[in-house]
């Protein structure tokens, strides 16, 4: 069995519900501290999409696990957003919550954050609607393949990719880590966006009974992987987790966020 046989066996056990109660819900998704986890990654979209650049027709969120927050500031700016993840659970529990169907898990506290940062005074339930009325599909991606989502887009012809915690948390080593984010540029138009959420220095995590491998990444790493991907960066931010958020679910240190694009002639 290769490396990358083995951590797709590793993810047999992922259980979406548990990893949604790690990671999101207090006290990881602290809405009361503009210096929380959830704050800072939220604000962090947020400030970058509201510069007007990132905006197109088709943004693709590449290893959505179970969650939706990611998009709450960037697929406003697109005609269609796609979803994505290798897990079928995950897919199924994004559908459940795109259909509004009983028991999807609750995001309204993140929509009634990016409201208030967006300051205009609309009700979450209306972003909520369009939300899922944006989003076209939830497919299958698998970032250590060429073509990440097989024959469904073709390379090169997506705006915007945006990704969170995934790159890092299924590739075995720095090699694969490299080769998954040459992968996913592929999708992406000359000059098209990229919003990255990433964890630093986690070798980790767990959701349920599986216990889930993650190449330790740093700021130098991942800032050198994107130069060797050919893309610019036009933002790179990271965030140290206090003592008080290392709950046990993981050994993160730190999260990085990335706005880059992927170079004009590449
Ligand atoms: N071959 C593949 N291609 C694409 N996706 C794949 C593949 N294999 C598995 N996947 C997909 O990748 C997975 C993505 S979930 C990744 C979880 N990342 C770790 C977790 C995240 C997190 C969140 C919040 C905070 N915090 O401090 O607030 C800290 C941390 C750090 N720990 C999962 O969706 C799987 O389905």
């Amino acid at each position: 069995m290769s490396s990358i046989q083995a951590v797709a066996e590793s993810y047999r056990l992922f259980n979406p519900r548990a990893y949604l109660q790690n990671n999101y819900v207090p006290p990881r998704a602290d809405f009361t501290s503009d210096d929380s986890i959830m704050c800072w990654k939220l604000r962090r979209l947020h400030e970058a999409c509201a510069k007007g650049e990132i905006k197109g027709r088709i943004l693709v969120d590449i290893g959505s696990g179970p969650t939706i927050y990611q998009l709450l500031s960037a697929f406003e700016h697109f005609q269609e957003t796609i979803m994505t993840d290798y897990l079928e659970v995950n897919r199924q529990e994004l559908k459940m919550w795109l259909n509004n169907q009983p028991g999807a898990f609750d995001w309204s506290p993140y929509f009634e954050h990016v409201c208030k940062l967006e300051g205009k005074g609309e009700p979450w339930k209306d972003k909520q609607k369009r939300l899922q009325t944006r989003v076209s599909r939830v497919i299958p991606v698998d970032i250590h393949k060429s073509s990440p989502l097989g024959g469904e887009l073709a390379p090169g012809s997506v705006d915007c990719l945006v990704s969170s915690f995934c790159l890092e948390a299924c590739s075995p080593n720095l090699e694969a880590f490299q080769k998954a984010l040459e992968n996913v540029v592929t999708l992406l138009k000359p000059q098209g966006h990229f919003l990255w959420i990433g964890a630093l220095e986690e070798s980790y995590y767990l959701a349920g009974e599986a216990r889930l491998s993650v190449v330790p990444v740093t700021e130098d790493i991942v800032k050198k992987a994107l130069c060797t991907a050919k893309c610019v960066v036009r933002e790179f931010s990271t965030y140290v987790i206090p003592p008080s958020m290392k709950v046990g679910v993981d050994d993160v240190t730190g999260i990085f966020f990335v706005w880059a694009q992927k170079n004009a002639s590449k």
